[in-house]
C-alpha cells in the first residue's frame, strides 16, 4: 500500500516588487519562462509555472510585486493578487531576507492574516545575508506573521530550495496532475515572446521608460528554417518613442538583438525578430487599451 498519497494544487507567490519571486519561479520549473530586472515592477500579468515531481504537483503562480496603486494598472495588479490568494490552496509571501521588515512587507501581511489560505514565508537572498544579521532579519519578519514557518534560501545560489519545495509540497492536498507533466507553464509562445523583448528594454532603458511599455507580437510566421516574429512595442509618448529608437536606431537594434538571442534559447531554433514603435496616449489608464494589450481584471 502507498502511504503518501500523490500531492497537487496551487501555490501563490506574493511579495512586493523585486523580492525575486520570478527568479524563484525560473529556478523550481528548471527553464526561463518569468522576466525578471533588477527594476522593481517588472512582471506585469499572472503566469503559472508548474513542477511535476514523483511526490506531486505543484502550481505556482507568479504575480507582479505589489505596492500601493498610483494608477489604473496598478489598481488591476493589487486587485488581481487579492482575488488570487481566495483561490490558491497555499501562499507563498517572499521577502528580501537581505533586508529587515519594511512597511511594505507589513501592508501584504496585513492583507494576508485576514484571509484563511495558510501562508509560508520564503526569506529569499540568503546569499547576501552576513551572520551576524541574520537572527534580527528573521525576527522582523516572523513579527509580521508570527504563526507562519520560516524558510530561508537563495533563488540564485539553490540553497534551502529543496526544503521549501518540500514544504510547499506538504502544504498540498492529495490530488490529481493538473497539468502533463512535460508542460513547465500555461502561457502560450506568444507571451512569453512579447515577455522577453520587454525584459530588454527593462535591461536597457531608464526611469519611466520600462513602466510605460508594453509589447504585443503580433504575427509569428513559422517555416521549416526559421521562425519570423513580428512585434509592436506601444509607448505612451513620443520622447519614449525615440529613446527607445535610439540615436540612428541603435537602441532598437540592440533590443532586438539581445531579445532574439533569448528567444531562440526559448525555441531552440534560429528566430529573425522585427520591432515596431507604437504611440498610445495614456495607454495605462484607458481601459480599452488595457484590455487590447492583454492587461484585465482576472477572476
Ligand atoms: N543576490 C540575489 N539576488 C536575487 C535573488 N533572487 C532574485 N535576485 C535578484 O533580484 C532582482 C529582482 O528579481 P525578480 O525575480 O525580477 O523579482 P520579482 O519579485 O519577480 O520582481 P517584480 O517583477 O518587480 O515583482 C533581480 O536582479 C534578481 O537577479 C537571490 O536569491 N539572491
Amino acid at each position: 500500500m502507498n502511504a503518501t498519497p500523490f500531492r497537487s494544487g496551487f501555490v501563490a507567490l506574493l511579495g512586493r516588487p523585486n523580492v525575486g519571486k520570478s527568479t524563484l519561479l525560473n529556478y523550481l520549473v528548471g527553464q526561463k519562462i518569468a522576466i525578471t530586472s533588477p527594476t522593481a515592477q517588472t512582471t506585469r500579468q499572472r503566469l503559472r509555472g508548474i513542477v511535476t515531481l514523483p511526490e506531486g504537483q505543484m502550481i505556482l503562480v507568479d504575480t507582479p510585486g505589489i505596492h500601493k496603486p498610483h494608477h489604473r494598472l496598478g489598481e488591476i495588479l493589487v486587485k488581481n493578487a487579492q482575488t488570487l490568494v481566495r483561490s490558491v490552496d497555499v501562499v507563498l509571501l517572499l521577502v528580501d531576507g537581505s533586508q529587515p521588515a519594511g512597511t511594505g512587507d507589513g501592508f501584504i501581511a496585513q492583507g494576508l492574516a485576514t484571509q484563511k489560505t495558510p501562508v509560508l514565508l520564503g526569506l529569499n537572498k540568503q546569499d547576501l545575508v552576513a551572520d551576524e544579521q541574520g537572527e534580527r532579519i528573521t525576527a522582523s519578519y516572523q513579527a509580521l506573521l508570527p504563526a507562519a514557518p520560516l524558510l530561508p534560501f537563495s533563488a540564485v545560489t539553490g540553497q534551502g530550495i529543496p526544503e521549501l519545495q518540500a514544504q510547499l509540497l506538504q502544504a498540498l492536498p492529495p490530488g490529481p496532475c493538473y497539468y502533463p507533466p512535460e508542460m513547465v507553464t500555461d502561457q502560450p509562445e506568444r507571451f512569453i515572446m512579447a515577455e522577453l523583448i520587454r525584459e530588454q528594454i527593462f535591461h536597457l532603458t531608464r526611469e519611466e521608460v520600462p513602466h510605460a511599455v508594453a509589447v504585443v507580437v503580433e504575427r509569428v510566421e513559422e517555416t521549416p528554417k526559421i521562425t519570423r516574429i513580428f512585434a509592436a512595442i506601444v509607448v505612451e509618448r513620443p520622447s519614449q518613442k525615440a529613446i527607445i529608437i535610439g540615436n540612428q536606431g541603435q537602441m532598437l537594434k540592440t533590443i532586438g538583438s539581445q531579445a532574439r538571442q533569448e528567444m531562440q534559447k526559448l525555441i531552440s531554433g534560429p528566430v529573425y525578430l522585427q520591432l515596431f514603435v507604437k504611440v498610445e496616449p495614456k495607454w495605462r489608464q484607458t481601459p480599452r487599451l488595457l484590455q487590447d494589450l492583454g492587461y484585465r481584471l482576472e477572476s
